[in-house]
């Protein structure tokens, strides 16, 4: 158990990733809380581990849904280590050519209220807790937090905005609280939802066919699922092997930025080699 006696807080973990998350660290001997807008995925999640999550129910956009996220959390299991800010929505890989004029506004203001500010101010609500504890920070980034085409224009400038976040408040919040990020691909086993501002509401990104996509072009060979890629966030919330760990992002996307100019997996030419054995 890597996480014994260690507590977090994780938006947006009633699905997806978030989810993944929550499962693992649990199963790592954490305590964990739990932010997010789904009464139906809290239910699920304190229906699977009961006294050993707090589900708070609220929008990530407002700043007093972290904050009584935050207070439940050290109400219940006495601090808060670790905090997890991960509720995100996605554009859809929605061109601005695309964009109608009479909708950019409010996609905009929809896109980096929940991707950017919905991150920060949960950052905002917890620093006297992490405070106490010396606690870090994990934001959850994406691909699109650094290569064009993992979406749209709206959640590609939200993510790289999420980088800004990482860089800074490591910067400020040094040496009592450390920050990261982790940037996840395309994933499988989430629910990913689209700008209700671009009538995507109900789109679930379960609905593409992301693994056949990345398949051929990832240097790894297929798309992680999201509980394969939890595990990362378990390293990050270590203390003892983390102590110089703060203002990095992790690509944990299968390679993406190393995948060569025709996508091509090299890899097959190890198999010519060595495979007929
Ligand atoms: N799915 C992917 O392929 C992928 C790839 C890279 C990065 N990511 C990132 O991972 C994170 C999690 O995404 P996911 O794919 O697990 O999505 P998901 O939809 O499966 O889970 C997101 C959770 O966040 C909650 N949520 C959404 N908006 C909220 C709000 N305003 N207030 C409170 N809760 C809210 C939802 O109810 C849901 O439970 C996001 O930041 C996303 O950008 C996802």
């Amino acid at each position: 158990m890597k996480l014994k006696g260690e507590v977090a807080l994780v938006t947006g973990g009633g699905a997806g990733l978030g989810r993944a998350i929550v499962d693992r660290f649990v199963s790592e001997g954490a305590r964990v809380a739990v932010l997010d807008r789904s009464s139906d995925g809290l239910s699920a999640l304190k229906e699977a581990h009961g006294d050993a999550v707090v589900a708070v129910e609220g929008d990530v956009r407002f700043l007093d849904s972290h904050r009584e996220a935050a207070a439940k959390c050290v109400e219940q299991f006495g601090k808060l280590d670790c905090l997890i800010p991960n509720a995100g929505v996605w554009d859809y890989s929605t061109a601005l050519v695309d964009t109608p004029d009479e909708v950019i506004e409010e996609a905009f203001d929809e896109m980096f209220s929940v991707n950017v500010k919905g991150y920060l101010l949960a950052a905002k609500a917890c620093l006297p807790a992490l405070y106490d504890s010396k606690g870090s920070i994990t934001f959850t980034v994406s691909n699109a937090g650094f290569y064009p085409g993992g979406g749209g224009a709206l959640y590609t400038g939200a993510k790289h905005a999420v980088v800004g976040l990482v860089k800074q408040l490591a910067f400020e919040l040094g040496p009592h609280i450390r920050v990261n990020g982790i940037a996840p691909g395309g994933l499988g086993g989430t629910d990913l939802r689209g700008l209700k501002s671009l009538n995507l509401q109900d789109t679930s990104i379960s609905t593409i066919p992301l693994a056949d996509m990345l398949a051929g072009v990832l240097p790894t060979g297929r798309m992680a699922t999201a509980t394969e890629s939890a595990g990362a966030y378990v390293f990050f919330a270590t203390r003892a092997d983390t102590v110089p760990l703060t203002g990095s992002v992790l690509n944990f996307d299968g390679g993406m930025g190393v995948r060569g100019l025709d996508g091509t997996n090299r890899g097959a030419l190890l198999d010519q080699h060595f495979g007929q054995k």
